[in-house]
């Protein structure tokens, strides 16, 4: 065990029941197409497993000739030693080939496949609902799609290939000796079983040893994380030496599990040495009695007899010390595949559907319709974030939710894309309930600014054709100039091409909300969803902000989730939200004049605080 921390060594293994086995098969569906390299994959390891059993064998009859026993070796093999060790040597060769042709066909057999797994797993992943992300966290998602692959592409390219061989070395060598010598083959299979089930016993107890090791390792490593993406938080609480000192703390008890750890698999090691040579001195004593033995003696063995016996007995060894670790690999292939099925098995959202023949396109005039809508997040049922939504929004009216925090503004506008399922009432578009619609075509005809602009790592060209791939580059410019963003674009050097993200410039809060305009503009889209950002931009920035949004929102149904003081005053409606209901609705100016309104209230405050 070491402390390398490589992926995929602990990963969890699943009992070998006759139940898992058949589900983890189904993994092997993706092979099918591949059948042809798989099978010749297979011949080739099949030829080459028997030219490795010969060469025992004619060790034997090299040791034979030399001694002079030439009695009982075939007629149609040479009989001096120069013509067997030269049949060797051509076995050898052939060996050598049929080896290199077994890698090529299982290598295209598992990569294929893997890049399979992998194509079909992701798309799987990007059509699933948004509750399934919320169930889990983003690093064991990857891992599925990282290290989970990685170990069912071990299995195919691998373990499966060396599995099988052991198998039939084994079962061969057990019929070569046999052949050679019964007695001693009973003999020898009397002494190796009791070694390899103590070996088996030991090897176990160490195994768990190790991961204890890995567990810390991996909750060490959990600082490491922890620290890199907040390491704005560990400065500005000058939290470094603390961080330094708990990931100390983590490596010490790491190390004194890896050092318990080593003691046994230590004696492991020495007891595995002992056994192995006692039980191989153990048969050569044996054999070599029966060598002695006159030739009348029907026991008596020819001493390159001897020799062929004591190299299967090696082979049939290290073949079933082989199959031991075969078993926990294949245990934690079942087990990764396992995960990588429930996965596939899940259901997709709809999306992407091919449109029913003479079925015309969907188009959208934007009226919105929301009657007593309920809403539970599907991971908190018990808090019900949406009690009684109803209202109506005409095509091309401007609308504000305004509202304490955590009241359900965002909830309802995502509600409206049909991210989550309703928990009662319904919403329909220009009369049509949204469960009726086509999803995608929905979701195409509604564009959103979210409060936090997600660019994706690429040039900024990109990131605002992402509202209409394939659209030209001047219908980009365009939309960039529409969006106010123009300006700072043609400022870099490269302009559109300019990389932005994790590779490239970071862009300001402002600068990247009006890319996110640009894309909306680009999208043109019959409704629009805006969520203001909180965060407070410079006043220049505001108004180049609040232009384009004005533009954006020109000619469209749009619901603004409303922070600023100036987006509310030009909506025609606004809807005060609180405790997952409508508390008050009205223009600004009837709703600022309503004495001890919430409205009324929340204005007064924002003046205070301004
Ligand atoms: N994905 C989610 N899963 C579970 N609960 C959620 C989820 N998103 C929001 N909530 C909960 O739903 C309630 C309403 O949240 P929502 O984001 O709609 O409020 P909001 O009015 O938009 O608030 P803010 O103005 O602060 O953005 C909150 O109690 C929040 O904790």
């Amino acid at each position: 065990m070491n402390t390398s921390g490589q992926a995929g060594a602990d990963a969890p293994k699943v009992k070998l029941t006759k139940e898992n086995f058949k589900q983890g098969l189904r993994i092997f569906r993706f092979v099918l197409p591949y059948k042809a390299p798989f099978i010749a994959g297979l011949l080739l390891l099949l030829l080459s497993s028997i030219s490795t059993m010969i060469m025992p064998k004619m060790l034997g009859y090299l040791v034979n000739i030399a001694n002079h026993q030439t009695a009982k070796l075939p007629l149609f093999l040479p009989h001096t030693i120069t013509g067997i060790a030269a049949l060797l040597f051509g076995v050898v060769l052939v060996q050598g080939l049929f080896s290199f042709g077994r890698i090529f066909f299982f290598s295209r057999v598992s990569e294929f496949t893997v890049r399979d797994i992998r194509r079909t797993l992701y798309q799987k992943l990007v059509t699933l609902p948004i509750p399934f992300f919320e169930q889990r966290r983003v690093g064991e998602i990857t891992s599925r799609l990282t290290s989970d692959v990685a170990n069912i592409q071990d299995t195919f390219s691998l373990t499966l290939a060396e599995f099988m061989r052991q198998i039939l070395t084994l079962l061969a060598g057990v019929a070569f000796i046999m052949w050679e010598s019964w007695r001693l083959s009973l003999f020898m299979l009397a002494t190796f079983p009791p070694l390899v089930l103590l070996a088996f016993l030991f090897g176990r107890s160490i195994r768990k040893f190790s991961k204890q090791t890995q567990d810390e390792l991996a909750k060490t490593n959990v600082v490491v994380e922890e620290t890199m993406q907040g390491i704005n938080s560990v400065k500005a609480f000058t939290s470094e030496q603390h961080e330094v000192e708990r990931y100390g703390a983590g490596l010490n008890r790491t190390v004194q599990f890896a050092l318990k750890s080593s003691i046994y698999r230590g004696a492991f090691v020495s007891f595995i040495i002992v056994a192995i040579f006692g039980g191989i001195f153990l048969v050569l004593w044996r054999g070599a009695t029966y060598v002695e033995l006159p030739l009348s003696d029907p026991r008596h063995l020819d001493m390159g007899d001897l020799v062929s016996f004591i190299l299967y007995t090696m082979f049939i060894g290290a073949s079933v010390g082989g199959l031991g670790e075969m078993y926990g690999k294949i245990q934690s292939s079942l087990g990764a595949s396992e995960r990588i099925l429930e996965i596939l098995d899940e259901t997709s959202e709809p999306v992407h559907q091919p449109r029913p023949a003479g079925v015309a396109p969907l188009q959208i005039g934007g009226d919105i319709r929301y009657d007593n809508v309920q809403f539970r997040y599907p991971t908190r049922p018990d808090l019900a974030v949406l009690k009684d939504i109803s209202f109506h929004i005409k095509a091309g009216e401007k609308v504000a939710l305004v509202g304490p925090s955590g009241a359900g503004k965002s909830t309802i506008v995502q509600l409206l894309m049909h991210l989550y399922p309703l928990s009662g009432g319904s919403i329909s578009v220009d009369g049509r309930n949204i469960d009726e619609l086509d999803l995608t075509e929905l979701r195409q005809h509604i564009g959103i600014v979210p409060q936090e602009t997600m660019l994706f790592g690429g040039t900024i060209g990109e990131n605002i054709l992402y509202g209409r791939p394939g659209a030209s580059e001047a219908d980009i410019i365009d939309a960039a100039r529409r969006a106010n963003a123009w300006q700072f674009i043609q400022s870099f050097p490269e302009g559109l091409d300019t990389l932005v993200g994790e590779r490239g410039i970071k862009l300001s809060g402002g600068q990247r909300q009006r890319i996110a305009i640009a894309r909306a503009i680009l999208k043109n889209p019959a409704i629009l969803l805006l969520d203001e950002a909180t965060s407070a931009l410079d006043s220049e920035s505001e108004k180049l902000v609040q232009q384009a949004m004005d533009e954006l929102m020109q000619n469209r149904t749009s619901i603004i989730i409303a922070h600023r003081l100036s987006t509310i005053r030009k909506v025609d409606k606004i809807l005060v939200i609180d405790g997952g209901r409508i508390v008050e609705q009205g223009s600004h100016e009837e709703l600022n004049n309503a004495e001890n309104g919430l409205y009324a209230n929340l204005l007064k405050l924002q003046f205070e605080l301004t």
